[in-house]
């Protein structure tokens, strides 16, 4: 029995003494940083937020009001501030012309985003964080998959019709249910949860061939609210914290959390889920391919052929391996879901606090169905105040890069453009730079090419932008001509929270009312 007791005590020792060394070399290997960074960076001001652990941007990266602390701090101490995220150089930038020559004039020599820093080992062979020379080849396969020519086929319509009709579908179950219903709050919808699921089941649909899996109609969606649990947990879960912390620990971290946590378990479905698609995938297009539109499976149902068969195809064809097919069909998932889904909730609710913007919208839309140009106008101004992907437009350098006024940014330093807080600067977007107005895009023609930046820029900006603006289109288009959408104003209008970085999100549920345009005439 003392033996034993012996044991425990030795090992809480040795526990708590590798705790102190791991804090205390942290401590030391951020100043040491942050020192190296003073003097290679020739005195940039940093980050003037400061925690026990890591300072600046690595501690705001966990935080809920980064965009914001960002732009204010931008304000405070001018266009360039350094930090660091995890161990590596980071600096956030304003200098649109810097950022113009890092992403598009110099792509070729600063393509890395490995110091994203995504907790998520799933993503580390994917198109998002391959390193520089390893990305091209993934480029050239998904890139052209995503084109339009590839959805705007009658399959890819067919689908995000599909979606936009179920949609519609429980919108309309619920209104006749609150027809009956004595207690009015009943047509208050959470925009949220609906919309989310919507997304989901496009993407499902159009990537993985799934096309029963979401029940719009349940009181909890088993996929949507596994995926928000993720996303809702980055920024509190301490696992998540010590690995981004401590990034030599990250994979372990990552394995633990995989098989044992709560949000390991989560996100084992997906990723399970994932894998077992893309394997059915494979051997369905292994079938005879019939007429190109569609092929008759040996069970006798359609196989529809959309966008993922011309990746499919050239993993068949060797083009990519089975970790880089696997993992960037992974992070399509993250990719065209949750920032679709949240551009949606967010142009939603801007237009139900704006009735007049609403009504214009509506008109245009009858006339132009979902070609309205004024529908663009409100799509480009909601992901301007409330870009879904606030850091996604972020590069390492390759080499130092001099500033005019003498500073340099050293070599490694990972550059974050925060979309946030660029779409907004007066400089360019007026004194009205904090007010949703549809009209400013009339005319774009003074535009610096890097003010505008929800689907970041240059060779490797998101490939999936027309794909998700067709479908935004074609689902404002079928909604605004049935429906009218009511809310209140929330204290701070246009200020989302944006949790660990990675999305801009509302700070609480979304709740609309939502009335049929034949009801109110
Ligand atoms: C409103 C919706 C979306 C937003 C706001 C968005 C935003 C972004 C941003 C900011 C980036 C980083 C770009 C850069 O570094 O310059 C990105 C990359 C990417 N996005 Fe999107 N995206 C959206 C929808 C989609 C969709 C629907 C897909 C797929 C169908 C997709 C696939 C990708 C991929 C594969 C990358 C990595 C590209 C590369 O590294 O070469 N995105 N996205």
């Amino acid at each position: 029995m003392i033996v034993f007791y012996d044991f425990l005590l030795t090992l809480a020792g040795g526990l708590l003494v590798t705790g102190i060394v791991l804090v205390a070399s942290k401590i030391v290997a951020n100043r040491l940083t942050l020192l190296r960074w003073k003097r290679l960076s020739k005195g940039l001001p940093i980050f003037p937020e400061k925690s026990l652990l890591g300072n600046h941007i690595s501690t705001m990266g966990l935080g809920f009001e980064n965009c914001r602390k960002i732009a204010e701090a931008h304000e405070n101490l001018g266009p360039y501030i350094g930090g660091m995220l995890g161990n590596n150089f980071c600096m956030s930038t304003i200098d649109l012309d810097l950022v113009k020559r890092v992403v598009i004039d110099e792509a070729n020599l600063h393509l890395d985003r490995q110091h994203l820093n995504l907790p998520v080992n799933e993503f580390e062979e994917s198109i998002m964080l391959v390193p520089g020379h390893e990305w091209k080849p993934l480029r050239r396969v998904y890139a052209p998959a995503l084109k339009s020519n590839k959805f705007k086929t009658p399959n890819v319509i067919h689908e995000i019709e599909d979606s936009i009709t179920k949609l519609i579908g429980h919108i309309e179950r619920r209104l006749i249910k609150a027809e009956s219903d004595t207690v009015k709050e009943n047509t208050k919808f959470k925009v949220d949860d609906f919309v989310h699921r919507y997304s989901l089941d496009l993407v499902f649909s159009c990537f993985y061939k799934q096309y029963q899996l979401i029940d719009f109609d349940s009181e909890k969606c088993m996929w949507t609210s596994s995926i928000d649990l993720m996303l809702d947990q980055i920024p509190v879960n301490p696992m998540v914290k010590f690995s981004m912390i401590f990034p030599w620990f990250s994979s372990v971290v990552d394995w633990v959390v995989y098989h044992f946590h709560p949000l390991g378990f989560s996100r084992r479905k997906v990723v399970e889920f994932v894998k077992l698609q893309t394997k059915l995938g494979i051997e369905a297009r292994r079938q005879p391919k019939g007429d190109e539109s569609s092929t008759l499976l040996k069970d006798g149902t359609k196989y529809r052929r959309n966008m993922i068969d011309h990746i499919i195809d050239a993993f068949l064809d060797g083009k990519l391996t089975q970790k880089e097919y696997l993992n960037t069909t992974c992070f399509l998932m993250a990719a065209a879901d949750k920032t679709a889904s949240d551009c949606i909730v967010h142009t939603i609710y801007l237009l139900s606090i704006n009735q007049d913007i609403q009504e214009r919208l509506r008109e245009s839309i009858k006339v132009e169905g979902a070609d309205s140009e004024y529908l663009a106008w409100v799509l480009n101004e909601s992901l301007r105040l409330l870009p879904p992907a606030p850091i996604g437009c972020s590069r390492t350098n390759s080499y130092p890069i001099e500033l005019d006024n003498g500073h340099v940014v050293p070599t490694g330093t990972f550059v974050v453009t925060c979309a946030y807080a660029i779409h907004r600067l007066k400089k360019y977007w007026g004194e009205d730079a904090n007010d949703f107005k549809p009209e400013r895009w009339r005319d774009t023609s003074h535009h610096h090419p890097m003010q505008y930046i929800p689907f970041g820029a240059g060779s490797r900006a998101c490939p999936g932008r027309e794909f998700a603006l067709f479908q935004m289109k074609m689902l404002f288009a079928a909604l605004l001509t049935r429906y009218k959408f009511e809310g209140t104003e929330r204290e701070d209008a246009y200020t989302f929270t944006s949790p660990a970085l990675i999305y801009v999100v509302p700070n609480s549920p979304t709740f609309v009312t939502i009335k049929r345009l034949e009801d109110e005439v």
